[in-house]
């Protein structure tokens, strides 16, 4: 089925709300009411009715939309909001600090998932992914079995289906991280129905080159078969070699992951964040993301760069993370 209908399926089997910080912004007013008039899922956009409006390209805002204006919210419950801020943050941060946090939407967002009124959250339009993702991590946190979130592109030309990670949080993974990026990588492929075949990537392939970076791609690939023995992982890899069966043949016969890869793992963030980019730009993909996996609420980060069409996907997909998880 088609990524978009599969995706509509799915996030239609209950109701849905997420959390929109940046009801300041054209695309995410626009995107949300797309959403909201499509009945896909409620969207709880932050912001003031009357800016939001004059954002919007329609004379009336869709019923189903919900506006929330931090500025206006009931004093009791942003105390209540204050009081979980402070436990979860154990010991990290006072009430005073919290409610001057509290005062950055993208914190605001993140609190009402963790609080369950919304069940995740899209941001990232306007902010860097540094500010957007922060209250995530401090607030949602990771899985009791990951120790890192990490962010994937699903990559889309006409048929084609890729996932590239990590190509946006963690600036210079250990193997153990990298380990549990190719893990989460190929949970997220089967998200978009991709049989996910992973290779961890590098500038050698089974040992045509030596130097520490390409030992902790070598050491990456051994902790994920461990981590997860059925799946089929494999490295280091060039890029050539993971993709373009020949080469394969030639550069590593004896992988079954090589020729055949469809989820790509980068070894740091300077590779994955350029990589996605020239294949976006210079390849003509479409890329929806990203994708941060792990963490035990959805919250996704978007470019800056990101249009329209590209919110409303990742809105779809992040609505099916939180059904997936539940
Ligand atoms: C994600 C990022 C912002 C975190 O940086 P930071 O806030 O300076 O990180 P810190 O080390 O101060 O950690 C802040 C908190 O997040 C947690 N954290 C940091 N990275 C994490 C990760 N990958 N997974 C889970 N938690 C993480 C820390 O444990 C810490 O928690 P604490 O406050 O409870 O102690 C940083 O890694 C970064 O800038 N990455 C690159 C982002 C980017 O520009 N990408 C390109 C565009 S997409
Ligand atoms: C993912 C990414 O690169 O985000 P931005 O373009 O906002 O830096």
């Amino acid at each position: 089925m088609e990524l978009l209908e599969s995706l509509k399926q799915k996030v239609t089997q209950k109701p849905m709300t997420l959390v929109f910080p940046e009801g300041n912004d054209e695309r995410i007013v626009n995107a949300t009411i797309r959403l909201a008039s499509e009945n896909l899922l409620t969207p709880i956009v932050l912001g003031k009715r009357e800016e939001i409006l004059k954002l919007s390209r329609t004379e009336q805002l869709p019923e189903n939309l919900q506006i929330l204006d931090p500025a206006t919210y009931p004093a009791a419950a942003f105390e209540e909001m204050v009081a979980a801020f402070v436990a979860r943050r154990n010991g990290k941060n006072t009430a005073e600090q919290a409610r001057e946090m509290l005062k950055d939407v993208n914190y605001f967002g993140t609190m009402l998932v963790y609080l369950g009124k919304a069940d995740g959250m899209v941001s990232g339009a306007i902010h860097a992914t540094g500010d957007t993702v922060r209250p995530a991590l401090q607030i949602i946190k990771t899985k009791p079995n990951v120790r890192r979130t990490s962010g994937a592109f699903l990559m889309l030309r006409e048929d084609e289906r890729y996932i590239f990670s990590d190509c946006a949080i963690n600036i210079d993974p250990t193997a153990q991280d990298l380990a549990e990026i190719a893990v989460e990588s190929a949970k997220t492929a089967r998200l978009f129905d991709i049989d996910p075949k992973v290779a961890l990537m590098s500038f050698s392939t089974k040992g045509s080159a030596s130097s520490p970076v390409v030992d902790k791609v070598i050491e990456a690939v051994k902790l994920a078969k461990q981590l997860a023995p059925n799946e089929e992982i494999d490295g280091e890899l060039q890029f050539d070699a993971a993709f373009v069966p020949s080469v394969a043949a030639k550069k590593a016969p004896d992988s079954k992951v090589a020729g055949h890869a469809n989820v790509f793992v980068f070894p740091e963030l300077q590779s994955g964040n350029i990589g996605y980019k020239i294949a976006q730009r210079l390849g003509g993909f479409e890329a929806v993301g990203p994708i941060l996996q792990g963490l035990n609420q959805p919250v996704s980060d978007l470019s800056r760069g990101c249009d329209e069409e590209e919110i409303y996907k990742v809105s779809l997909i992040t609505a099916a993370q939180a059904i997936d998880e539940e």
